[in-house]
């Protein structure tokens, strides 16, 4: 199929033009987030908007400018669109090999030209570097990638850059089997017009993924903020309450148990009177640091307010949760908290309680509480457990 590939192209790379153009914009206001990638991915978009015109002016102005140019000026944008995947995924951005195959390609670009002028060469010697570099995008995401596998822009980024890998292989070699050799890259063949497109879309479409990604990361850091005590990085009280109302329905559903423990600081007070409220801040955020270190996966480790924290264990009977508490009330009283304003000790009390069938996460609180105010009572640094509703240990007897 012949058709004109000028008439065709030229709406879709003023399309390209444009669209990367408000990618542009898009991603300059996205800079503020501080989120890692963002400015290489601006740069990469950039460097399209540059290379479009040039590629359109080729004819008008000097090859060098319009072909050896142009060709880094792409080059860059895949070195820098990879730079941007790497960064966001926390990975180192390997500019040596980036820019070494950059300049490799601009020189191969620029030998055939004025050395030997061959076009499949030149396309091949692009379309490799290109390849190269959708394929290690690919493969960062597939390796690297930490959020949601099944979302829509993790599988846009690895499929389209794999794509993309193909469609520049598929381009080299179909310009190196024609015959006699084109010698301009709008050769009118349907086959090329497809691959022109593809080409053109490249940059668009992952710059679209990348925009999706951090828009992700963007939401997950303010669940986070929403959910999360900012100072000990525990959950907040509000998502302790849902999360506890969540794991009671889950328990009543699978009929597995779920303990609650309270856990107070002791003399807190005294803390801050004596080594200043900045190192009791910093003995709170040690304490939810080591409770952390000790609860499983699926546990829930949450700051009521001030001084008391919860425990949420899922699949844990009274009997587990005991231990759990025990384990946790002697190493608090062996932890030592050094800090610029000495060493603190601290120890804590508990309050455990095994919810029973039919409660609400409100009352399994309320007999937390109670259980603590014993520990409380009973001179501190000691785990006390709530006892069974009367009803309920006649059943369990
Ligand atoms: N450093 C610091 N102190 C806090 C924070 N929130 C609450 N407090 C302090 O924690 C102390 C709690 O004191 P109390 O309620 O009397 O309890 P306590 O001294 O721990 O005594 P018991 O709980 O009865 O053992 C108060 O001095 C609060 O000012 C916080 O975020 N940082």
């Amino acid at each position: 199929m012949n058709i004109n590939p000028v008439l065709v192209l030229a709406p879709i790379f003023l399309t390209t033009e444009l669209l990367s153009l408000a990618l542009c914009l898009v991603l300059a206001s996205l800079r503020s987030s501080g989120l890692p990638g963002v400015r290489h991915w601006l740069l990469a978009n950039v460097a399209v908007v540059v290379y479009l015109p040039l590629l359109g002016l080729r004819g008008i102005i000097p090859d060098v400018i319009s072909i050896v140019l142009a060709n880094g000026v792409v080059a860059l944008s895949a070195a820098c669109y990879y730079a941007g995947c790497a960064h966001f995924l926390g990975q180192p951005s390997r500019w040596k090999y980036l820019l070494g195959g950059a300049v490799l390609q601009v020189l191969a670009v620029a030998y055939w030209r004025y050395g030997v002028d061959s076009l499949p060469l030149r396309v091949m010697a692009i379309s490799a570097y290109g390849a190269a570099v959708c394929t290690a995008t690919a493969w960062l995401m597939l390796r690297h990638y930490t959020g949601r596998r099944n979302s829509v822009h993790y599988r846009l980024l690895t499929g389209l850059s794999c794509l993309f890998a193909v469609a520049q292989i598929t381009r080299s070699l179909y310009f190196g089997m024609l015959h006699p050799a084109p010698t301009n890259i709008m050769l009118a063949s349907g086959w090329n017009v497809l691959l022109l497109c593809l080409g053109a879309a490249i940059m668009p479409a992952l710059s679209m993924a990348a925009v999706l990604m951090l828009h992700e990361a963007l939401q997950t850091e303010a669940e986070e903020a929403a959910n999360r005590d900012f100072m000990t990085g525990a959950l907040s009280r509000k998502h302790l309450f849902a999360t506890g109302q969540q794991f009671i329905l889950q328990a009543a559903a699978t009929r597995r148990p779920l303990t609650l423990l309270l856990i107070d600081l002791d003399h807190f007070k005294a803390i801050n009177d004596t080594y200043g409220h900045a190192a009791g801040d910093e003995v709170l955020r040690a304490f939810a640091d080591m409770v952390g270190e000790h609860l499983r996966g699926r546990d829930a480790l949450g700051r009521l307010g001030g001084e008391e924290f919860a425990v949420l264990l899922p699949d844990a009977g009274v009997a587990a949760a005991q231990l759990v508490a025990e384990r946790l009330r002697l190493r608090a009283q062996q932890h030592r908290v050094v800090s610029s304003f000495g060493e603190c000790r601290y120890s804590i009390s508990i309050g455990v309680a095994g919810w029973q069938g039919g409660e609400n996460f409100d009352q399994l609180c309320q007999r937390a509480d109670q259980a603590l105010y014993q520990a409380k009572n009973g001179g501190r640094n000691r785990v006390h457990t709530s006892q069974l509703a009367p009803e309920l240990q006649a059943q369990s007897a």
